[in-house]
């Protein structure tokens, strides 16, 4: 046994001592199952009748056979060719009905399963939507992918082909070790003697193909969110001179992810010839055997033949059922790091039976508002913008500013106080009104890729005719249809938070949260702002967070955040 335990730790993958991605908890097939089966209910029926004709095949296998031993009993062995003609009729027929099962078989599996990864890649997107940003921010953007895209094929994988597969090997065995017993009952006997043999063997190589499977989805996860990092950060990437090190880090990860991919396949590998050698000695058995029935004419050539055609046909599906296991190890990986994405849980969520703000006057108000990261980041915030006002909020670095716009949308919940809107604590109301209420103009003003028009009307109702209004009042002359670039990156800083301020003029919420709408500009590019910035506020309760004296002393009143107090 102490060989065997060698020989377990040399087909393992390698152990990562710096995981860049964690592994997820392990989880159990059963609770996999029932965790996403109500995603696949809906294509039940089916699915159903793709099992069925799934376990159909191996029966008209089996009828193939037998028709083989008709052949050598009462055609070759008498050279009879007259008898020849009514079997190879049967034959023709039956070949046509395996073509038609099996494309039916195929295609239905198909159609079921890509309907499944559509609702489950729908289901968990979904839920990665309703996650605070700075939860998404945690996690590895390429791990994510990874995981929606990979993993999720992998669970698709499980519920269905892999059942599919099951069924129709469980068919298999039940209809050849049928026929066998019917030829010989004896032999039939004989021949069921390598089953323990593959048993412990299909045990043993299974642990470490499992281990082998999550390994190598963790190390997809790794690959993803190097390439993604290094990608989107080209930039200080170049400027840093680090595109060496960059590659060397995928080198290192993609290593990770081949040993991995190695380890799979020394562990197949190894698995096939040891099933082999096991089915050999049935076979040799049985020739063995069935040549001492043939001579006491216990059974026909032909019975011998078939006997032997069902014999291999029958260790066909125990090698399937090995490569199911490696398909059960890969999708319960997979599902694993699903899994971890949907129990992640929002920190913020609506309340049952939440109110339905139509549009408020506008009043802002903090009560006494703590607020914890791993640091406390508010200490007891008490502040109102009322309608009409513009409160201009400023102090140090790391204050506490952005964490105050963050609560007054709920990204995040206060730990004590509470954020009110017109009165309402901003949990009794539903997300969708709070956030059509209260606008809120990120620091970096995000735009997706499209056109200015495009961003503009992003998430407003608006027409053309609306969208060139406001773009005027923002005071930006670049034509609607100006393609952006990715992440706005084909227009200056200005121009960009002009985009945002004119999607926000349109979707004309009451109060209005502005994070540092002019951080990163040059002084003459800050000032060229304050006017179309004045034209967005007016009217409305505005809370501007800006460290820039000329725009705070535009203000009706400014507050001092200092280490999480108002000063
Ligand atoms: N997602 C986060 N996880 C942990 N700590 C955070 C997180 N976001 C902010 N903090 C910490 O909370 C404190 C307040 O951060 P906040 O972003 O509100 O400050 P700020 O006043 O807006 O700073 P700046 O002017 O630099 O934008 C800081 O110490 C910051 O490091």
């Amino acid at each position: 046994m102490r060989l065997l335990d060698r020989l377990s730790a040399a087909l393992a993958p390698a152990a990562d001592d710096d995981q860049l991605v964690a592994a997820a908890p392990a989880q159990r097939v059963r609770g996999i199952v029932r965790r996403f089966w109500p995603l696949a209910r809906p294509f039940r029926r089916k699915w159903m009748a793709g099992l069925v004709l799934a376990a159909l095949l191996p029966a008209v296998e089996a009828v193939e056979i037998w028709l083989f031993k008709s052949v050598v009993d009462g055609v070759l062995v008498p050279a009879d060719l007259g008898a020849l003609w009514p079997l190879a009729a049967a034959m023709a027929g039956l070949a046509l009905i395996g073509a038609l099962l099996s494309f039916g078989d195929e295609y239905i599996a198909t159609w079921v399963g890509e309907r499944f990864t559509l609702a489950m890649r729908g289901r968990v997107f979904a839920h990665l939507q309703s996650l605070e940003p700075d939860a998404l921010d945690k996690r590895r953007h390429g791990d994510v992918l990874s995981r929606l895209t990979g993993d999720l094929h992998a669970i698709e994988t499980l519920l269905l082909s892999a059942l599919a597969e099951a069924v129709q090997a469980a068919a298999r065995l039940f209809f050849f070790v049928g026929a066998l017993f019917l030829l010989s009952w004896k032999l039939a006997l004989a021949s069921l003697i390598v089953i323990p043999p593959l048993y412990w063997a299909a045990r043993r190589f299974g642990r470490l193909a499992r281990r082998a499977a999550r390994e190598r989805r963790r190390r997809s996860g790794t690959v993803g969110a190097v390439l993604e990092e290094a990608l989107a950060n080209t930039a200080l990437v170049q400027t840093a001179n680090t595109q060496a090190r960059e590659q060397a880090r995928l080198r290192r990860e993609n290593e990770g992810a081949m040993e991995a991919e190695l380890a799979g396949t020394r562990i197949a590998g190894l698995f096939a010839p040891v099933i082999d050698l096991i089915e050999l000695f049935g076979a040799i058995l049985i020739l063995a055997l069935g040549t001492w029935a043939l001579s006491s004419g216990d059974l026909t050539l032909g019975g011998l033949l078939a006997f032997l055609a069902y014999l291999s046909q029958l260790y066909r599906p125990l090698r399937d059922l090995s490569r199911l296991y490696q398909q059960v190890f890969e999708a319960t990986a997979g599902a694993e790091r699903v899994m971890e994405l949907l129990d992640t849980p929002p920190s913020v969520t609506e309340r049952q039976g939440a109110r339905e703000l139509s549009r408020a006057r506008g009043r802002l108000e903090l009560r006494g508002v703590h607020f914890t990261y791993d640091r406390q980041a508010l200490a007891g915030v008490s502040l109102t913008v009322a309608p009409g006002r513009c409160i201009a909020l400023t102090g140090a670095s790391g204050a506490g500013k952005s964490t105050v716009a963050k609560l007054a949308v709920r990204f995040l919940d206060p730990d004590a106080g509470t954020v009110h809107l017109d009165g309402h604590d901003v949990r009794d109301l539903t997300l969708e009104s709070l956030r059509r209420n209260v606008a809120l103009l990120l620091q970096d003003a995000p735009l997706i890729d499209g056109t200015i028009g495009d961003n503009v009307a992003y998430g407003n109702d608006a027409s053309e005719a609306d969208v060139r209004r406001a773009l005027a009042a923002i005071g930006l002359d670049l034509p609607p249809d100006t393609p952006v670039g990715q992440r706005g990156r084909a227009l200056s800083g200005g121009q960009r938070r002009r985009v945002a301020m004119a999607r926000a003029l349109l979707q004309d919420a009451p109060v209005l949260i502005l994070d540092e709408p002019t951080a990163g500009l040059d002084p003459e590019a800050a000032r060229a702002l304050v006017g179309p910035l004045r034209e967005l506020a007016r009217d409305r309760a505005t809370l501007m967070i800006t460290h820039d004296r000329e725009l705070a002393a535009a203000a009706d009143e400014v507050v001092v955040l200092d280490g999480g107090r108002l000063a």
